[in-house]
Parts: structure tokens; C-alpha cells; sequence
């Protein structure tokens, strides 16, 4: 199936030098000593990022995409496979409901890994500032978390995700509890983002549409156990409009096949 999903598709534009992420064979199943079963959450699964590129996950619930995420942050152990990391800082995440702290300002929210390094308050306030910038939040830095709403909020994850400059940032359906017009705002955001800051991200999204808009490539996973059953790269060029690129037939068309894919029953 995998073949058969890449054959349709144009060969991969030389991105930059070398992986960031490499995943082997992975496997992962969780013990559940009370009911003393076995969940394989993901089975073999094998797959690249490159320095720089933009990755989507999409696949049904349950299928093993945070697990697969959670082992790339680190956060699971008792692995089969190998998972390695190509970069000098640990991944930043992001996850689905936005993790701020309600007691802090927004520039507090967003200075908090630096706080935590000890970083000198000058340094952390040009940083803050620069991440506001950014993040279109200027106006905002001495709000609290109930004064924003819930795109602004996820804005400010987005934000401390970013504000020590970490090499590989992780996204968890950042956008999945918005309502879907703040969601386009938000992702034509994450693309300038992502075009000013060159990170690598691997984005988690039950949303093929999203997946389409946001990545180089997309990496469909089958119903658990999660396997991976197609590597897509989407052609779409950048910078990209995220509403003009719905006029253009490839994506309508690359949709049908992400839908086609997901909707082919599990295999034994
Ligand atoms: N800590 C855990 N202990 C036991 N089972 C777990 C644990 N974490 C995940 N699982 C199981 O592993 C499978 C995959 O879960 P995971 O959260 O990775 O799926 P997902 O694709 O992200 O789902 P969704 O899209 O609904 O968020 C599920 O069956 C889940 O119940």
C-alpha cells in the first residue's frame, strides 16, 4: 500500500543535510498488570525526518500517534526498535489543550523554560519579546490565561515551545480543540513559523485536511496496532496560502487518497 501511495507522487525535493529523526522498527506495547493484557500500541513502524521538514501523522484514534510522539520526546520507555535524535537540544512539545499556567502572565508563561535555566532576566525579557513578535501576542504580554481565548492560549504554547530554541519541536493536535476558522489562522501562523525558524516538526493531527496544509510529508498510520501504511510527500509549494491552496485539485485530490488509505479496514 505504501508503494502504491508514493508511486503517485513526485520524487522529494532535496530538503537539507541529513536526518533529524530516525525510527527503526519500533514497537511499543503496554502492559496492563490488572487485567494482565497486552495493548500493542504501535508495531514496526520505520521512518526519516529531515532536518528542517515538516511532518504530519495522521491516523484513527487509537492507533499509537502520541505514543509514537511520546517515545520521540522520550517520555516512554520499553521499546522494541530504535528511535535516534539528531540534535544538541531535547525536543520541544506541544500539546492538545494548552498547557499554561493559569497564575502567570502570557510573558511569564512564555520566559518559564527560561526561568527554569536560570537564564539572566535581560536575555529572557529580549527572547520574550521576540517570541510575542512572533506569535502576534505584543499587545497581550501582560494578560492572564483566563483574559485569552482559546487560540491565544495555544499561541502562547506555541510560543514557550519556541523561546529557547530547541532543534525538533513535537505537536500533539495543538489545534484539535479549536473551532475550525481560529484552526486556519492558527496553522497559516505555525507555517510563517515554521518558514522563519527552519525547525523540524513532527505534527500529530486527526485532520487530513490539516496534514495536506500544514506538511512536506504525511505519514498515515493504520488502526492499531499502528502501523505506518503510506510516506506521502505533498507537492504543494511554499510559502503556501492556506485558504488559496483549497482552489488547487492536487489537494482535493491528495485528500481522496489519505481518506482511501484510512478508511481501508485493519490488517489481521
Ligand atoms: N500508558 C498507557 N498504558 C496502557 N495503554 C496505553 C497507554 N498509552 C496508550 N495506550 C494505548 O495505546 C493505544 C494507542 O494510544 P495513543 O494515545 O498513542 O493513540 P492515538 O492515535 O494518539 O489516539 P487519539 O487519536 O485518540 O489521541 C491505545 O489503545 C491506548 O489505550
Amino acid at each position: 500500500m505504501m508503494q502504491a501511495a508514493q508511486e503517485k507522487l513526485p520524487p522529494a525535493p532535496a530538503k537539507s543535510a541529513g536526518a533529524a529523526i530516525e525510527v527503526n522498527h519500533l514497537t511499543k506495547a503496554f502492559y496492563d498488570s490488572q487485567d494482565d493484557r497486552v495493548t500493542v500500541a504501535v508495531s514496526d513502524v520505520s521512518f526519516k525526518v529531515e532536518r528542517g521538514e515538516f511532518v504530519c501523522i495522521v491516523g484513527p484514534s487509537g492507533c499509537g500517534k502520541t505514543t509514537v510522539l511520546r517515545i520521540l520526546a522520550g517520555l516512554e520507555d520499553e521499546l522494541n526498535g530504535t528511535v535516534k535524535l539528531h540534535s544538541s537540544t531535547p525536543p520541544a512539545m506541544v500539546f492538545q489543550e494548552a498547557s499554561v499556567l493559569p497564575w502567570l502572565t502570557v510573558s511569564q508563561n512564555i520566559a518559564f523554560p527560561l526561568s527554569l535555566k536560570g537564564t539572566p532576566r535581560s536575555q529572557q525579557a529580549e527572547r520574550v519579546r521576540e517570541m510575542l513578535t512572533l506569535t502576534g501576542l505584543t499587545e497581550f504580554a501582560s494578560a492572564l490565561p483566563h483574559q485569552l481565548s482559546g487560540g491565544m492560549k495555544q499561541r502562547v504554547s506555541v510560543a514557550r515551545a519556541l523561546v529557547d530554541d530547541r532543534d525538533i519541536l513535537l505537536m500533539d493536535e495543538p489545534f484539535g480543540a479549536l473551532d475550525e476558522q481560529t484552526r486556519l489562522v492558527l496553522q497559516q501562523e505555525l507555517l510563517r513559523i515554521w518558514e522563519t525558524t527552519g525547525k523540524t516538526v513532527v505534527f500529530i493531527t486527526h485532520s487530513v485536511d490539516e496534514a495536506l496544509t500544514l506538511a512536506d510529508r504525511v505519514l498515515v498510520m493504520s488502526p492499531r496496532p499502528g502501523r505506518l501504511v503510506a510516506d506521502m510527500r505533498v507537492p504543494f509549494e511554499r510559502p503556501r496560502d492556506v485558504v488559496e491552496m483549497r482552489r488547487d485539485k492536487r489537494f482535493w485530490d491528495m485528500t481522496y487518497e489519505v481518506w482511501r488509505l484510512l478508511a481501508s479496514p485493519a490488517e489481521a
